[in-house]
């Protein structure tokens, strides 16, 4: 749900690790090493038509091919020692207590502390991949604390804020655990590290890291781990990517190598493109630093609320709803959803490939039903599927879609400002941040608009055949 009142926290007052970047694409240094011939110097494989370009003006760096491609070529195969991995067999005790402290949804600042090790080492062997890397990210951590305030989108500036809350914390105990260190042992080389270098690290992995099969576990079985790819993460995104990325063991060493192979025939001055993963823009925003324009997999969230929803249901016309008042049999079925109950996931969602969660239109149908023994015919998964029609009733499915409508409405109705106003703000030129946080608050806005339009639409179907069927 929107809002602008949360308590803003941001990075951008603190002093970051390296200079400040202008352009999109500025790296680390001034003129890196060439990547290409690192690759292929280290005993790697790079399609001779791969050439590294600038793409366009917000998404940085890109590979393209110089020459057509046929489909299942191969086009970059790293061995073994190319990927940046925190592995177990790390021996720096200091990076192994700092990455206890980090929780596992961040998992991006373990690897980040391996990458500000490798930054700060002189002689690094990933130096000409680190020195590579772009100098800033785009991710809201780094936005003006009024261009968070921007976003207009409550669950993404809790992220945001907690993100930003983590590194400074973080920042304080990175201090602690050096304070003691002597210079030989010291993990950066000696080198400051503050909530803005730590900021960069994490954004520099979580943009660019896959997870990829990894060391063994103790049962021999490979497990999943993030990975640092040195020219493959110069691949952009696209949800119809023409490259995949695949592994497999090398035939000399035995080693897993990572490969990628055309997935489609590339035609020249085609970026090669991976899917970074079916994900909604909270994700792109946060980890990648873009949008994603019409993201078929962008969504809203919402909270299971009862007056909420009889506030909905009394707009969109439905006489007397009782959400905030279920009957014991309803309330059974809500516990079922986990949307009633001790530990209940209040959480739903609008929008996406499912277009309304179907624990939200399994609760609309059941609490807008009044009649348990034609409810109790179904089982909860036909309730929660808009590919079943109208199970309970085109007079209840229409009682729900309207009020579905109606919250989508209010949910709106949150957003201090209009599409349209958005629209003329960035005509006026907004730049940067600011843009970046219009273009997202827009999508979330359209996600809204595509569920009702799509809605409106079942609500138009369901009441031609109700008057047919009452006409004939
Ligand atoms: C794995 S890196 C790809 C290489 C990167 N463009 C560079 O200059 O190093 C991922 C980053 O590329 C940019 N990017 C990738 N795909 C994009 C897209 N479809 N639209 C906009 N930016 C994109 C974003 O900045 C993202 O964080």
């Amino acid at each position: 749900m929107a809002t602008s009142k949360t308590v803003m926290c941001s990075l951008t007052h603190l002093r970051p690790l390296t200079c400040a970047a202008s352009a999109s694409a500025s790296r680390i240094v001034p003129y890196p090493p060439d990547l290409i011939k690192w690759v292929t110097r280290e005993g790697g494989f790079v399609h001779r038509a791969l050439d590294i370009a600038q793409l366009g003006s917000s998404n940085g760096l890109g590979l393209v091919a110089k020459e057509p491609i046929p489909r299942g070529t191969d086009l970059i195969v790293l061995p073994h020692h190319l990927p940046l991995r925190f592995t177990t067999l790390e021996h720096d005790p200091v990076l192994h207590h700092l990455a206890r402290q980090i929780p596992e949804e961040l998992w991006a600042m373990k690897l980040g502390l391996k990458l500000l090790q490798e930054r700060a080492k002189v002689g690094s062997f990933w130096w000409p991949y680190i020195s590579n890397l772009p100098e800033t990210y785009t991710v809201p951590i780094f936005f003006p604390g009024e261009d968070i305030k921007n976003l207009h989108y409550a669950p993404l500036l809790h992220q945001v804020n907690k993100r930003c809350r983590f590194l400074l914390d973080f920042e304080q105990e990175v201090k602690r655990a050096l304070a003691s260190v002597k210079p030989d042992s010291h993990p950066f080389g000696g080198q400051e590290v503050d909530a803005s270098s730590l900021g960069w690290a994490m954004s520099a992995v979580s943009s660019r890291a896959f997870r990829l099969y990894g060391e063994k576990d103790q049962n021999g079985d490979r497990i999943h781990i993030p990975m640092m790819l040195p020219l493959i993460d110069m691949c952009n995104h696209s949800f119809n990517p023409n490259a995949r990325i695949v592994q497999e063991e090398d035939t000399d060493t035995m080693k897993m190598q990572v490969k990628v192979v055309a997935e489609t025939a590339i035609k020249e001055d085609d970026p090669l493109l991976l899917c970074y993963g079916c994900l909604n823009n909270d994700f792109f925003l946060l980890d990648y630093g873009f949008v994603i324009h019409s993201n078929p997999f962008d969504c809203i969230e919402l909270k299971y609320d009862g007056a909420l929803l009889d506030a909905a249901s009394t707009a969109a016309g439905v006489s007397s709803p009782n959400f905030s008042a279920p009957a014991p049999w309803q309330e059974l079925i809500l516990s079922q959803l986990n949307l009633s109950g001790e530990t209940p996931d209040l959480k739903v969602s609008l929008g996406g490939q499912e277009t309304v969660e179907g624990r939200l239109v399994a609760a609309l149908r059941v609490v807008l039903s009044s009649n348990v023994e034609t409810v109790q015919k179904y089982d909860l998964s036909t309730l929660k599927s808009l590919d079943v029609e109208a199970p309970l009733g085109v007079a209840n499915d229409i009682a729900v879609f309207r009020t579905l409508i109606a919250l989508c409405v209010i949910a709106l109705e949150h957003f201090p400002t209009k599409i349209m106003d958005d629209e003329s703000l960035l005509k006026q030129g907004a730049s940067g941040s600011t843009e970046l946080a219009i273009q997202y608050r827009i999508q979330k806005k359209c996600v809204i608009i595509d569920v009702m339009k799509n809605l409106s639409r079942r609500v138009k179907l369901l009441s031609s055949k109700e008057t047919a069927t009452a006409e004939g």
